[in-house]
């Protein structure tokens, strides 16, 4: 496919019902497709001079043994506890090991997404992501958010709020029974990592439910599609960003691609069978006043594999106003960001390009950081 012609039809953007391509998926399988448009060239590592990837390891990476976090007698749980706030101070992100997810659940999860992603574009087509009405329940998408990226990032992606009120697409057919079964467990997990990780902070983790409104909290689903790219060097699938919830549980699909900034570098996150990888997102750097900064990410590309990640974010109810815990602020710590409502966060997040903290960092109260 020559590369004018596909930029010519403005597509990626409002062309689910043409008979163009719609996504990078259906334009990476056409078979002519060798050389990337110049509205998806979004990475130039040299002109941007940024750090390359320094391990090609990961085994550095805390790993938080959940069965003791929950099962364990007192003594193992402080001490996964203490762990757990280590992992959170030191790095931002850690593997999740003896979750007691099925490893069924999850592959079905996978299997059912990709089975989405197959379906024809009109099928689609019904919840195409406008860029403006970011909160719709279901959004369908390639890139961030086509309204204002200045480039197309490689990625597809199917956005769901699940919580807390649950939404499913019609087809395919399996995907309610396995989403409302999968992100159930997820929301059940991540309570009980959130309560650690409270716990870790000094705070009352049975206080937390109340603080952050957490019995109507806010989760989404989402599912990233990256295709292989014929020039993966010469885009991204995501670029560097923070989470917005408190945390992010995030499940791949055995295809490299996830680097997280760690001391200034970026590190491969390989994917480990049967774990999930927890990330600290902007309102937990919020609620802890800075002590558990929420970590940049990125997703680059493979030439040759289809990569699926799955992502579940978990966040207080839209209505909260999140601010850092009071017993976190003092005149030796005084708060370093001002509260605001987090369905108002969500909302400017998604309204806006996406780029490294730049939400969070509005909020900043000092310049300590
Ligand atoms: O694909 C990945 O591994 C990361 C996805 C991600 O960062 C996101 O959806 O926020
Ligand atoms: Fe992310």
């Amino acid at each position: 496919m020559a590369a004018e012609a596909f930029t010519c039809s403005s597509s990626l953007q409002n062309c689910y019902s043409r008979s163009l391509p719609s996504s990078v998926k259906e334009l990476s399988e056409a078979p002519s497709f060798t050389s990337l448009p110049q509205f998806l060239v979004s990475h130039n590592p040299r002109e941007r001079g940024e750090l390359e990837p320094v391990c090609d390891a990961d085994q550095e990476i805390p790993a938080v043994d959940f069965d003791l976090l929950v099962n364990g007698s007192p003594d193992q749980r402080s001490q996964v506890v203490r762990e757990l706030g280590r992992a959170c101070r030191d790095w931002g992100f850690f593997m999740v090991v003896n979750h007691g997810v099925c490893e069924g659940l999850t592959e079905a999860m996978k299997q059912t997404f990709a089975e989405f992603f197959d379906l024809t574009a009109e099928e689609k087509g019904e919840y195409e992501d406008d860029g403006v009405r970011v909160m719709s329940p279901i959004r369908v998408g390639t890139s961030f958010n086509t309204a204002v990226d200045k480039v197309r990032y490689w990625r597809d992606y199917l956005k769901i709020i699940v919580h807390p009120v649950f939404h499913s697409p019609a087809k395919p057919p399996t995907f309610r029974d396995i989403s409302q079964e999968y992100t159930t467990r997820m929301r059940a997990l991540g309570t009980e990592i959130l309560k650690g990780i409270w716990e870790s902070l000094g705070l009352d983790g049975a206080g937390m439910t109340l603080a952050l409104n957490l019995n109507s909290c806010f989760q989404i689903l989402v599912a990233n599609l990256y295709p292989p790219c014929p020039q993966p060097e010469l885009a991204m699938g995501l670029p560097p960003h923070s989470d917005y919830g408190l945390l992010t549980v995030l499940c791949q699909n055995g295809v490299d691609g996830l680097q997280v900034k760690h001391e200034g570098k970026w590190i491969p996150v390989k994917p480990r069978p049967n774990s999930f990888l927890v990330n600290i997102g902007d309102q937990m750097e919020i609620v802890s006043n800075g002590r558990y900064k929420s970590v940049l990410h990125r997703a680059v590309l493979s030439g040759k594999s289809t990569r699926m990640s799955i992502v579940t974010l978990l966040a207080p109810s839209l209505e909260t106003v999140v601010a850092p815990a009071p017993l976190l602020v003092s005149s030796k710590n005084p708060a370093a960001f001002r509260g605001m409502r987090f369905g108002d966060f969500i909302e400017y997040q998604q309204s806006n390009r996406l780029k490294d903290k730049s939400v969070l960092d509005l909020l900043r109260l000092n310049a300590r950081e």
